[in-house]
């Protein structure tokens, strides 16, 4: 009885100082947010589903306005999505360090371009910029367009038949083929072969990233351990860096016996050089010195990881869009009929540069779904952004999705108006940070130039041969490692020539 009575003095005691120590920080933010309880902070507020995420930030946004803190435990937030505010925060350069939650790709991207931070962070930013030039772009459109025939007669035999079926898993397929192939030289085929052990391993590791990333259990390193998804999650670590082990290695040895020992900046390797992009890694220097081993397999994989799952949730809501909104799917195709004489030819690179229609309704699907919703970045000094005063060790987390759907900036914001894109018409210049798909500032996408022309080429490869339907369903968002429905993204698919005859 006297120890329940002393454990129980203790908890109220622990209680109180924390709920003293927690009202005395939000002092340290000079704009609102809920009240947090003693020792769990706001964190009461998200021990919720996974599709309850997005709503609920947006209810706190719209609650407290452009700014809100909250604290999950002792740790603060803060939630903003006014450009100007973000604005502040990707153009200062001492504010480039990730927020914590990057911390779970760590264990399979290593210190990459996208997890580090630094010196480190810089130089290798440096040294990849080649990698996007024009000419090492274009070495990668042969290998798009065989895997977009690939999806093409996938699509033809199974998925035709205008019954409904969810998007995500088949373009995951054809953009990890991409990657692979674009990034590393080599396929594995897993438009052919979806279940190999690579293909596998990599669903795994999406799958467990994404619910440690969302779920405030799995997110504490001691029960991540302890649980079942550990084994399972070291396993197909160990799968994907074996197998990306053995194709640098091997491309080394090929570089080696061919004499090749520099890249010396000529972008012209790139054109016919299906091994571009990690020769541009195994032959660059820094400092006068080969990059590292360790170094060299972090970018490989930050790479894969980078241009795959987001290409694959952007694929799939442009096409969720224009199921949705037929005459502009219309005049997508039409675009592509006034490129092509011949629907069967394949896009050039300047075919692909005069898509401009496609574009456009490229930029308002992603505007409404982007495949990143949330960025985050750990505030490393005390700061003021924009005059909001948000104190060392808070996480930032900028809500790409509410802001590009906030009426404030977009008029009209739930209408899918491809024109809003339209740079000819468009007397009203808007804000660069009111768009932020790609993110902007200091560390903004790399892979920019590269996502928007596989996404055109496999949008107007699927367009230009069938017509893309609509599903009776509402998509159920989440916020996982990137934008996903948890009930799919489901449309029906008919080819043209069938449509034309039986309408
Ligand atoms: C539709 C496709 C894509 C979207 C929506 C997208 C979006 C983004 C966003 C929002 C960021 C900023 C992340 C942050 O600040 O935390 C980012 C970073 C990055 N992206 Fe992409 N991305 C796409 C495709 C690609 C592709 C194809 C590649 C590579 C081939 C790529 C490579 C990178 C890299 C390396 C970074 C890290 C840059 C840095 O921190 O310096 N991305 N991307």
């Amino acid at each position: 009885m006297m120890i329940a009575l002393l454990l129980l003095i203790v908890f109220v005691l622990i209680s109180f100082l924390s709920w003293i120590h927690l009202m005395r920080d939000c002092n340290n933010f000079n704009f609102p947010g809920p009240t947090p309880l003693p020792l769990v902070g706001n964190g009461h507020m998200f021990v919720i589903k996974a599709t309850e995420l997005l709503p609920r930030l947006h209810s706190l946004l719209k609650t407290y306005g452009d700014a809100v803190r909250v604290h999950l435990f002792h740790q603060p937030y803060v939630i903003i999505y006014n450009p100007k505010h973000i604005e502040a925060v990707l153009t200062d350069p001492d504010l480039i360090t990730k927020g914590v939650s990057y911390d779970y790709l760590v264990p399979w991207l290593g210190d990459g371009l996208l997890t580090s931070t630094g010196e480190k962070w810089r130089l290798h930013r440096k040294l990849l910029i080649p990698a996007f030039h024009f000419n090492l772009l274009q070495s990668f459109l042969p290998v798009f367009l065989k895997n977009q025939k690939i999806l093409e007669d996938k699509l033809r035999c199974t998925y035709s038949d205008g019954k409904e079926f969810d998007l995500f898993p088949i373009v995951a397929q054809v953009a990890l083929d991409n990657a692979t192939e674009s990034i590393m030289g080599v396929s594995f085929n897993s438009q052919q072969d979806p279940n190999s052990k690579y293909v596998k391993s990599v669903e795994t590791l999406d799958r467990i990233v994404s619910l440690r990333m969302r779920d405030i259990i799995y997110s504490k390193e001691a029960i991540f351990n302890l649980s079942h998804h550990k084994k399972a999650h070291d396993e197909a670590i160990s799968v994907v860096l074996d197998l990306t082990k053995k194709v640098i290695n091997k491309r080394r040895k090929e570089l080696q016996n061919q004499n090749i020992t520099s890249y010396g900046g000529r972008t012209e390797l790139g054109i016919k050089n299906k091994h571009a992009f990690l020769d541009l890694l195994l032959l660059s220097e820094i400092n006068g010195k080969r990059i590292e081993d360790t170094d060299l397999h972090e970018e490989v994989q930050t790479f894969l990881f980078a241009s795959q799952d987001t290409t694959t949730s952007g694929i799939a809501y442009v096409l969720y869009c224009l199921s949705k909104e037929q005459s502009v799917q219309e005049k997508v195709f039409e675009e592509q009929k006034a490129i092509f004489t011949d629907l069967n030819q394949d896009p050039s690179y300047s075919d692909l540069q005069q898509m401009k229609y496609l574009e456009m309704v490229i930029k308002e699907s992603l505007r409404l779904y982007p495949p990143v919703p949330l960025i985050a970045r750990l505030i490393t000094k005390d700061a003021d952004i924009a005059g909001l005063k948000i104190r060392k060790g808070s996480t930032l987390i900028v809500d790409i999705i509410h802001m590009q759907r906030n009426p404030d900036y977009y008029d009209d914001p739930m209408s899918f108006i491809p024109e809003r894109f339209d740079t000819s018409a468009s007397k009203t210049s808007r804000n660069p940070f009111s768009w932020l798909v790609f993110s902007a500032g200091h560390r903004n996408c790399m892979g920019q130039k590269f996502a928007m022309m596989e996404l055109k080429v496999i949008l107007s490869g699927i367009v230009k041969k069938f017509k893309v339907l609509p599903v009776d369903m509402e998509l159920q968002l989440c916020a996982d490692v990137v934008l996903r429905s948890e009930n799919g993204v489901k449309v029906k698919l008919l080819p043209r020539n069938e449509f034309l005859n039986n309408f």
